[in-house]
């Protein structure tokens, strides 16, 4: 057996192994969509490979259900459409019509034979994305990385102080229409800044495009972003955590993230920090992670060790600190 691995990207543990088989179309059988790397077989292998993919949890697969009728053409093309990887047998021809059908996410080709007259080589070797090499990128396409505009949203802050009012600053140059903001009182002061709106938790969840926390991680905070926001929050909306890892129950986001419950994520810090690699929130292509760098400029890091440094001399003189912590 030849299996031509074309490329290799890193393809993440997830814990979803235990995915439900169900008939789709006569001739089909499909699991059940997830996050993992979607998968095509053009033919009913042999138990022994259907077994290794299938107790792998590192993929989710659509199979041919069928070894006495090769796939018809039109279903193959239908089936390969958008798919990471395809394991294919001889009969089917492996050609420009058929990588383009694939489109610019296929990363892996597997044959399972020896001979490999099936493949158009040129054709595999014009194609940048089937190598890392090539960072990835196929041609310029209309929805391709796109995502959804500040301009015209609301932004919710979770906890307003001197970093939301700072977050906001930034984001009303793009056009926000309405920043709303929870804490556990209103903040007039501070919300005059910004022109924010004081709304309740479930409001902040409800209307906000953007949600982002703003808040301390204190015993009250702990796992305040759980299943119960996410799922007041609208399927469209991005979530951005800068403040600490433990204000997010991390298995409700990524059961949030991975259900579409809510477009997207953006974290700045995670627990623990750094997350391993094979955490499943990796798994996930609308989850970007950060390693803790949202205050990361030489100026911004200046600041806070001149204000550690004087907060310092200050209490040793036994005057008022500029910023000081009441316990
Ligand atoms: O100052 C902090 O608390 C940080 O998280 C650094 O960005």
């Amino acid at each position: 057996m030849w299996c031509g691995r074309v490329a290799l990207q890193r393809i993440a543990v997830a814990p979803l192994n235990s995915l439900r088989i169900t008939r789709g179309l006569p001739g089909t059988v499909q699991r059940e969509m997830s996050s993992l790397p979607r998968v095509y077989i053009t033919r009913q292998i042999p138990p022994e490979g259907l077994k290794i993919l299938s107790e792998s949890g590192q993929v989710q697969f659509d199979l041919w259900d069928s070894d006495d009728v090769p796939v018809p053409r039109k279903e193959l093309l239908q089936k390969v459409k958008g798919v990471d990887a395809l394991v294919c047998v001889l009969t089917e021809k492996i050609d420009a019509e058929l990588l383009d059908a694939a489109g610019p996410n296929l990363k892996v080709l597997s044959t399972m034979s020896v001979g490999f007259d099936h493949l158009s080589l040129e054709e595999l070797k014009k194609r940048p994305f089937l190598s890392s090499e090539h960072g990835g990128w196929g041609t310029w396409r209309t929805l391709w990385l796109c995502g959804y505009e500040l301009a015209n949203s609301t932004v919710g802050i979770l906890g307003l102080g001197r970093i939301g009012v700072a977050i906001a600053e930034r984001l009303k140059p793009f056009k926000v229409k309405k920043f709303i903001y929870t804490d556990v009182a209103p903040r007039p002061e501070l919300a005059s800044l910004i022109d924010a709106e004081y709304v309740s938790m479930d409001e902040l969840a409800s209307q906000s495009d953007f949600l982002t926390v703003c808040c301390a991680l204190t015993p009250e905070t702990k796992d305040i972003c759980n299943k119960d926001l996410f799922s007041k929050m609208k399927n469209t909306s991005i979530f951005i955590n800068t403040s600490r890892g433990g204000v997010v129950d991390q298995e409700d986001l990524y059961e949030a993230l991975s259900s579409g419950q809510i477009a997207g994520a953006g974290l700045d810090v995670t627990v623990p920090e750094p997350l391993p690699t094979s955490h499943p929130l990796f798994t996930l292509n609308n989850c970007v992670i950060l390693p803790h760098i949202a205050s990361a400029s030489y100026s911004t890091r200046n600041a806070m060790s001149a204000l550690a440094a004087n907060n310092l001399l200050l209490g040793l003189k036994g005057q008022p600190m500029i910023k000081e912590l009441k316990l």
